[in-house]
């Protein structure tokens, strides 16, 4: 009876919490993609992309999707700020990795710097998402180039859920796909990284 009362209980006062880290090197645009993803959730209009400066600290959004409370949490890409992302990972669920598609003098540095998340301890099993972002300004074969990249180096994911997809944070198109990719893999990766519990 205690038990059943109790679990009565934590439904309607307990949710299940899933983090997403958003990273990726300065100018990727995951502040950009946060404020989508807060529109795309919430319905309520965020901060437009050209009043947006470089993220120092940590910028974070909260959707709540079937039940659950996914937290995304976006942290500033310039290099000597990336020494604190390792302080997220063993809270965290999912990885975005923002990558600015139409760059192509620094896809080796977003590749090594993704490359790096990947063999991190705290990270393994945990799925990625390497989003080619600002596809509104390049064409197709942006996406195509980030496809191949990752794919050459998909020795480096072990058995990782791994996913590239293409969006514009600034349009929008394909921030309903992220989400709904990220959810579903953070769900099938219950077992691996159970989520936290946080109060309604
Ligand atoms: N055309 C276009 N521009 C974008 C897109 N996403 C971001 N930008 C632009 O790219 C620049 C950098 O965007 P931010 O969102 O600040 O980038 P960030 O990854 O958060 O950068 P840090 O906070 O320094 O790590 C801004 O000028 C944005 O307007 C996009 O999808 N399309
Ligand atoms: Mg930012």
């Amino acid at each position: 009876m205690f038990t059943l009362m109790s679990g009565a209980y934590r439904y309607f006062t307990k949710q299940d919490e899933y983090n997403v880290l958003v990273l990726g090197l300065d100018g990727a645009g995951k502040t950009t993609l946060l404020e989508k993803i807060k529109y795309t959730t919430t319905g309520i209009s965020g901060m437009s992309p050209e009043k947006i400066q470089p993220t120092v600290g940590v910028n974070i959004a909260k959707a709540h999707i079937q039940r659950r409370l996914v937290k995304f949490l976006d942290l500033g890409g310039q290099e000597d700020l990336r020494g604190i992302w390792n302080s997220y990972f063993s809270d965290s669920h999912a990885i975005l990795f923002v990558i600015d598609s139409g760059n192509k003098k620094r896809m080796d540095e977003a590749l090594s710097v993704l490359l790096t998340l990947s063999r991190a301890h705290e990270l393994e099993q945990v799925p990625f998402l390497v989003l080619a972002n600002k596809l509104d300004i390049n064409d197709i074969t942006a996406l195509a180039q980030v496809k191949e990249l990752v794919n050459g180096a998909a020795d480096n994911f072990d058995n990782r859920s791994v996913r590239v997809l293409g969006a514009s944070a600034v349009t929008g198109e394909g921030v309903q796909v992220i989400i709904n990719w990220l959810f579903n893999s953070m769900l099938e990766n219950n077992n691996l990284r159970p989520p936290l519990s946080s109060e309604f």
